[in-house]
């Protein structure tokens, strides 16, 4: 671990937004009595540096499925299955999401494209900071890259999703490359991009408490309290939580999070 970077416990005095950003919080989020956490930031040393870092990190990494999935690409399949198997509580059907078109953000190569979403939608878009890994999705596809409506090589942290178009934006190990403020924003960013009915799958490692800095790959592992606040802070309601079953016990857990817009009337 590098100097400055230190694991640290949850606290209620974290909190660092500044007024211009609390600008943007809902009011009835600012009014109500929101626990705020420590937040990344406190392990970052400094934005930039932070995504600088990632982006050097992921320029090594290969194009492949293995890269995608670090040292553990035995459990891609198992991460899929469930992945699938999570997805169809939430779409299809009356008062569910739509099957039209899903956003696949932080895709890489298009892993979760292939394997849960094109299954489901007629069409996917991805978005991506990477080139090369945008660049390989055709390829990775085999076949089904005419239902790719749309790459976008940007970074999260500047992405805008399109007003009112997607059934479902799904985000896997991807919401730790972003620092707290970013992930807010970003929530709160896809929620306009969501359809009626529309919701958000977010699929990540989760902490046992508080929040770990990995240096390796620049990224933070936040524990659900965190998540949770993040969450309600952003005005999305968590429909289910669930915890991916079937990983071996050394690894980190990972949880799934669906979420969706909250009724206009509450
Ligand atoms: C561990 S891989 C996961 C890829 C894919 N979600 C999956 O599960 O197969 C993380 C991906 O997030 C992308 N990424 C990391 N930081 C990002 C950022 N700030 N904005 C957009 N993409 C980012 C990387 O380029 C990489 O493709």
């Amino acid at each position: 671990m590098e100097p400055g970077y230190t694991p640290f416990q949850t606290s209620f005095k974290g909190l660092q937004w500044s007024e211009d950003f609390l600008q943007e919080i809902p009011v009835y989020l600012r009014l109500s009595e929101v626990k705020l956490y420590a937040l990344t930031s406190q392990v970052i040393n400094g934005e930039m540096q932070f995504y600088a870092r990632a982006k050097h990190f992921y320029q090594e990494v290969p194009a492949t499925e293995e890269g995608m999935m670090g040292d553990y690409i035995e459990l891609s399949n198992i991460d899929i299955e469930s992945s699938r198997e999570f997805l169809r509580k939430f779409v299809g059907g009356v008062g569910k999401a739509g099957t039209n078109r899903a956003l696949d953000c932080g895709s890489g190569i298009g892993r979760i494209s292939k394997h849960v979403l094109l299954p489901i939608f007629k069409s996917v878009e991805l978005v991506d900071m990477m080139e090369n890994f945008l660049a390989e999705v055709p390829n990775y596809l085999q076949g089904e890259e005419d239902r790719v409506e749309m790459y976008y090589c940007k970074s999260l942290q500047e992405f805008t999703p399109a007003p009112q178009r997607y059934d479902v934006i799904w985000i896997q190990w991807v919401s730790g490359c972003l620092t707290d403020k970013d992930l807010l924003k970003f929530l709160i960013r896809c929620q306009k991009g969501l359809k009626d009915n529309g919701v958000i799958i977010l699929k990540d490692n989760v902490a046992r408490e508080g929040c770990i800095l990995d240096c390796l790959d620049s990224s933070v592992i936040r524990d659900l309290n965190i998540l949770r606040s993040l969450i309600e802070m952003s005005g999305l309601i968590i429909l289910q939580e669930e915890r991916q079953e079937g990983f071996p016990e050394q690894c980190v857990p990972v949880w799934m999070l669906a979420m969706q817009k909250r009724p206009a009337h509450s």
